[in-house]
């Protein structure tokens, strides 16, 4: 026979649930003063849901015992033995979450709290809180006051309602040493204006020597304003206080489905992308976070937003925003209302789109690749690298009918000279979103043509040279091509423009990935040779172009002195390689090294010559 099963409850260490909140939960312990602030608040909006005009009001006293009093609905006995007893037990909600009949009779949306567990925040600060308070529902109710300790214990004793002469809460704190400074009168006010100064009721602190501070202001957003320009002003001069920096435009929020107003600050100065900002978000007033990313899309990294909302949820440390269906749609709206603005822009004042787009011209090109209209109205302003300059594609596309873009900033360099020179049109497209966008264009300007640029077509842009030269450079280039040869690289000889550039390395990054893949499988046995050799790619070899009409090259060419045509051929592939600017692999490396040391000596062993070994051959 078994015995049947006892019933225990859990018993909760409180000094093991304070060390948790304070250290893993709070990012700092000062947000006992918005727990506190934020319990006053609703105990006020539960009284004028009751009574409306009741007063409401909020005073924070500091000096050595920290008081936060309220003229809100109050606590009964049994409110106290219900609500401040029970952690977790909050007269926000009820167990389901819903409306609670008793205590504070409202619906959750109204309050601010919901968790329960706001008051411990205070244990982290001092080891005793007390509540005094005295109900506005039942004024004939005595007065009650709850003691608490860090370590769990309680006591609860009424007194006549005549102790507390008015409805409404005190709840009194005496500071612990070890955290005293967050309680000191100067940081007081400092947390109160960072958390409450949004909040809807009037709210003071009195310091030590009853100096009164106001803390509460009217929102920039609902304060009236004499005109549009007025308005703006006072925006731009909030941003200041508030961001420090001087925005380049505001654009006023308001989701009135969200219960959200605002103000998204236009940044003036470009930021790197990713990083974003952090974006202000009040929350029925409360400062919830200063640090809100989550707020905007992604690409929307040019603004820095402040907003009150009844709509978003806090996570429990309510130190952030809840990921959830409502911020999503809210972020998609913010979003949109930040996308008209810059489309508007165009029509409303071009001279600031073309400020914006100077600085923040890489978030536009981010938004503009999955925005059609956007893209087709910021098109004209947004500028690109081309063989033409910095400029526009509505300038380029007017002297190039079909638009070259490069895979990579590397592959433009390369062939950006040759291509200005030969006449083509070429864009860098290694920048960050610029190919992609580069590609759109025929959508949006039909008739446009635009190719990727394979660096071997640059080839066929170069003049072939006169046959009679070609013969009399066989000798050198044959020595070439073997020594060149020998890094996958052929070597041909062209007339191009500019004059002054020796060499041109015509590669491009499959090929490269080709060598790499057959320098590794050359280096490799047994099965990682066999995975490498299937993996073979036919990519054309990379190209040594040398350019006939350069003096030096002419010279060159001449040269019959086997030793010194390999060493001369490895200078001037290593030039182009130089040129190329792409890092370079050891065996390269290892050659620049040798032609360098080559050439070294042997003008040590011809001093006088201008350019060692290149004497002209008489029947050039
Ligand atoms: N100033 C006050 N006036 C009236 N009731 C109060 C006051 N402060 C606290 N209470 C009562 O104590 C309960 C617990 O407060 P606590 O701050 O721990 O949690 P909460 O505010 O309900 O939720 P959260 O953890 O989200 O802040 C409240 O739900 C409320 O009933």
């Amino acid at each position: 026979m078994t015995d049947s099963p006892t019933s225990h409850t859990f018993q909760v260490d409180l000094r093991g649930l304070v060390d948790l909140l304070s250290h893993h939960l709070y990012s700092s312990p000062r947000v006992y003063l918005r727990e506190l602030l934020q319990n006053a608040v609703d105990a006020n909006t539960a009284r004028q849901r009751a009574t409306p005009g009741a007063p409401a009001t909020i005073t924070v006293r500091t000096g050595d015992v920290l008081t936060v009093t309220d003229t809100g609905i109050g606590l009964t006995e049994a409110d106290v033995h219900r609500f401040l007893a029970t952690i977790g037990r909050s007269s926000k909600r009820t167990a389901g979450g819903g409306i609670d009949g008793a205590g504070i009779d409202a619906d959750r949306g109204d309050f601010i709290g919901q968790f329960g567990i706001g008051l411990l925040a205070c244990f982290v600060v001092a080891d005793e809180i007390t509540v005094l308070s005295r109900s506005a529902t039942d004024p004939a109710a005595p007065a009650v006051e709850w003691r608490g300790h860090a370590d769990g214990r309680y006591t609860i004793r009424t007194l006549p309602a005549s102790a507390v002469p008015e409805p409404g809460t005190t709840v009194r704190l005496v500071p612990r040493a070890d955290n005293a400074e967050w309680t000191e009168p100067g940081r007081v006010v400092s947390l109160a204006r960072h958390y409450g100064a949004l909040l809807p009721y009037r709210v003071t602190v009195v310091d030590a020597r009853g100096e009164t501070h106001r803390i509460d202001e009217t929102p920039p957003w609902d304060r009236p304003h004499a005109s549009p320009l007025a308005r703006r002003e006072a925006l731009t001069a909030h941003c200041r206080d508030l961001f420090d920096f001087t925005p380049l435009d505001t654009i006023e929020l308001d989701l009135p489905a969200a219960g959200l107003r605002g103000v998204a600050y236009v940044l003036p100065t470009a930021v790197v992308p990713g990083r974003h900002a952090g974006h202000r978000v009040h929350l029925k007033g409360m400062l919830l976070t200063d640090q809100a990313p989550e707020l905007l899309p992604e690409w929307a990294f040019f603004v820095r937003c402040v907003i009150d909302t009844t709509s978003l949820r806090p996570t429990a440390s309510r130190e952030a925003l809840y990921e959830d269906g409502t911020l999503s749609a809210v972020r998609d709206a913010l979003g949109e209302r930040i996308r008209d603005w810059l489309t508007g822009l165009a029509a409303r004042d071009p001279a600031l789109l073309h400020r914006f787009i100077d600085v923040h011209h890489l978030a536009v090109k981010a938004l503009a690749r999955y925005d059609d209209e956007l893209l087709r109205i910021v098109l004209p302003w947004l500028p690109f690298e081309t063989t033409d300059g910095q400029v526009t594609l509505e300038v380029f596309t007017r002297t190039h009918a079909t638009v070259l873009v490069t895979r990579s900033v590397e592959e433009f360099r390369q062939v950006a000279p040759i291509a200005s020179a030969v006449g083509m049109g070429v864009v860098n497209g290694g920048y960050t979103y610029d190919r992609d966008l580069v590609h759109r264009l025929p959508e949006i300007r039909p008739g446009t043509a635009v190719a990727d640029l394979d660096p071997l077509t640059v080839t066929a842009h170069l003049d072939t040279v006169d046959p009679a030269a070609e013969l009399r450079a066989a000798a050198f280039l044959t020595v070439a091509r073997e020594t060149v040869g020998a890094h996958d690289c052929d070597v041909v000889l062209r007339d191009f423009q500019p004059v002054t550039a020796p060499v041109l390395l015509i590669d491009n990054r499959e090929a490269r990935h080709e060598r790499t893949r057959s320098g590794l499988a050359a280096d490799s046995d047994g099965l990682w040779a066999d995975i490498l050799g299937s993996l073979r790619q036919e990519t054309p070899p990379a190209q040594l172009v040398l350019n006939h009409l350069n003096p030096l090259v002419r010279q060159a060419v001449t040269i019959t002195e086997r030793g010194l045509a390999v060493t001369t051929a490895e200078a001037l592939y290593g030039q182009a390689l130089l040129l190329s600017r792409r890092p370079l692999r050891a065996s390269e490396n290892a050659l620049l090294t040798r032609a360098f040391t080559g050439l070294l000596t042997h003008a040590m062993h011809h001093p006088g010559t201008a350019a060692p070994g290149f004497e002209p051959r008489k029947d050039m």
